[in-house]
């Protein structure tokens, strides 16, 4: 295991420019100043650390420092932390020719390695006076790499809920160290965080893997909670481990941003690799998630059945839950390609029931009109309605992420109710709920060739000595991104952008707001101080139209 010194803290903090001067330093040659937000060195983090005793409680993941290079014309390049900010050259700390450069397949590539100074611009919409703005690194191979193929002792976990394509991008890490980098020691961490110091672990290899993008869910096993930074740091001391690739949504990206951190004050060679995995397409700055398009896909099947059965019969009503716990993507989505939806509820809009612009006077509408109607709901939205009539606890997941109340049963019962009061009159209603099903399946070919690219990004990043990163495509490129770009807010669906506005001019449903209601809301949200959050999220402009709800106000007409 390879245990090298940290550079003095004294001479070499992230906001030393010496630290990406010298030989080995990925970083460009031209001008660029760097810096970082936080004076704090390393070592100053944790005065008093005992590694044995702390938890993750301890550890929080607030304590990053950004690295920030600036150039010409308003250039900002978000860096990813480098073997190289806190190990000295002097360390051992060697370099070697890429492997690649010898290997036939990728022999004939023109330019396949990535210049160093590539990077991957966040805005691409452009105004002839805009300023360069964020960038972040291009991911790829680089000429140099910081491990020998034989050093190399990876791991790889997965963590959260079940996502299509987890197995695939299992199967390409340990394809893409094997057949590109020649590194032969892989580890499957078992049942997630806690599989570090509480499970097993399984050996990897492309024979091992070779079928598993054909199965649903992760041959590896997750769960939630158990995040234990000082265990799961020992765990990877003791084992030998050099890389580590965690597979996760939000919470396991905080993880592994703390984990990242005490790897750093721990001085280990070890590079931190992030795979952002969401199926509810919540990860902030990426393109899009893996397994998404999946989820997209498999939707249609429920959406088909609720049309089939509401269309069949008098009065139907087919009515789909799709996940998406604060993020209603894939129920916009499933809703836009589909077609045959008429009314799409997400939690980014909050809804009301009863009286003039409600969901119940569009129902009535929309049944007179033509007999039936399809609902799509995500699992997040109207939680507040729920929550306020069932008087329900503040419940909690293992990882502590909020338990929500069944959003299609209460809203069945709801919409029976109120026609069989108002109008005497029985729907036909039928609820489907395949969530599970949708997120337990393989992923489809796109994803299939997205997981490919992810895994094997991933695999050069690591290999470049990079560390402390998520990999994911920004417009369309890949790129290493620090992992708090991606764990200080989430991805929501912004329903004052055209996206929204389409799914309202396709299905013709109410927007359940006006322009002014959302005019106002923003004006208030700038008047909230910047700490003030609604499911940990800042609240302002990063939500965009993220309408908030006011449960008192709607019980008037609920
Ligand atoms: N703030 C956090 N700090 C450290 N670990 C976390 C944090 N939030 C979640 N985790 C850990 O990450 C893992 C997965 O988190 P969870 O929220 O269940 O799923 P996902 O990563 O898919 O969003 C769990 O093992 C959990 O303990
Ligand atoms: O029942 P579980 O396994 O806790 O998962 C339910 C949740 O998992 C998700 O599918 C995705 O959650 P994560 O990506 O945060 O793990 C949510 O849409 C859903 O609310
Ligand atoms: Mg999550």
């Amino acid at each position: 295991m390879d245990l090298i010194t940290k550079k003095s803290s004294s001479t070499h903090t992230n906001s030393d420019p010496v630290a990406f001067s010298s030989s080995s330093s990925p970083t460009s040659k031209n001008s660029f100043t760097v810096s970082s937000t936080s004076a704090l060195s390393c070592a100053n983090m944790y005065p008093s650390f005992n590694s044995r005793s702390l938890s993750s409680k301890n550890l929080t993941a607030s304590k990053f420092q950004p690295k920030i290079v600036k150039g010409d014309g308003g250039y900002v390049l978000e860096d990813v932390p480098h073997f190289t900010d806190y190990i000295s050259a002097d360390d051992d700390l060697r370099t070697y020719p890429n492997p690649l450069q010898d290997n036939p397949a990728y022999a004939v590539v023109k330019q396949y390695f990535v210049d160093v100074d590539d990077t991957v611009a966040q805005q691409t919409v452009q105004t002839r006076t805009s300023e360069r703005g964020i960038h972040f690194r291009r991911a790829g191979p680089r000429e140099k790499v910081y491990f020998e193929s034989d050093e190399v002792h990876a791991c790889i976990v997965t963590c959260g809920g079940l996502c299509p394509g987890l197995n695939t991008v299992i199967r390409e890490i340990v394809c893409g160290l094997y057949h590109m980098y020649g590194a032969t020691r892989i580890l499957g961490i078992e049942g997630g965080y806690r599989g570090f110091y509480a499970r097993n672990t399984v050996p990897l290899t492309p024979k091992v893997v070779n079928d598993i993008h054909k199965r649903g869910g992760t041959i590896l096993g997750t769960s939630r909670g158990g995040h234990d930074t000082s265990k799961i740091v020992d765990s990877i001391q003791d084992r030998g481990i050099n890389q580590v690739y965690i597979i996760g949504g939000d919470g396991t990206q905080k993880g592994a941003s703390v984990i990242y951190e005490e790897i750093k004050r721990r001085g280990l060679k070890v590079a931190v690799v992030g795979i952002p995995k969401t199926i509810d397409n919540d990860i902030a700055i990426i393109d899009r998630s893996f397994g998404f398009d999946t989820a997209v896909e498999e939707a249609q099947r429920a959406i088909n059945a609720a049309h089939v059965e509401s269309e069949s019969i008098e009065n139907g009503v087919g009515l789909v839950k799709l996940m998406g716990r604060h993020s209603g993507f894939i129920a916009m989505y499933a809703t836009l390609a589909s077609r045959d939806v008429d009314c799409c509820l997400i939690p980014e809009s909050p809804f009301y029931l009863e009286g003039p612009g409600g969901l119940f006077e569009y129902m009535e509408k929309r049944l007179k009109e033509n007999g039936h109607m399809v609902i799509v709901i995500a699992e997040g939205a109207g939680q507040e309605m729920l929550t306020e009539s069932m008087r329900s606890m503040d419940q909690q997941d293992a990882s502590g992420n909020k338990l929500l109340q069944d959003v299609g049963l209460w809203i069945s019962q709801r919409i029976k109710d109120h026609f069989k009061r108002r109008h005497k009159m029985v729907i036909n209603l039928k609820y489907i709920d395949p969530t599970y099903m949708i997120r337990a399946v393989p992923s489809n070919a796109s994803d299939n060739v997205y997981c490919t690219l992810l895994a094997q990004s991933a695999v050069h990043g690591a290999m470049a000595g990079y560390t402390g990163f998520i990999v994911g495509p920004v417009n369309g490129r890949h790129a290493y991104i620090p992992f708090y770009r991606v764990t200080e807010k989430q991805n929501n669906v912004v329903i004052t952008d055209r996206m929204w506005a389409r799914l309202l001019s396709s299905t013709h449903q109410p927007s359940f707001s006006s322009l002014n209601d959302i005019v106002e809301e923003k004006e208030d949200e700038k008047q909230e101080p910047a700490t003030t959050t609604k499911n940990n999220l800042p609240n302002g402009l990063q939500n965009g139209g993220y309408l908030k709800f006011n449960p008192i106000s709607l019980n008037r007409i609920v």
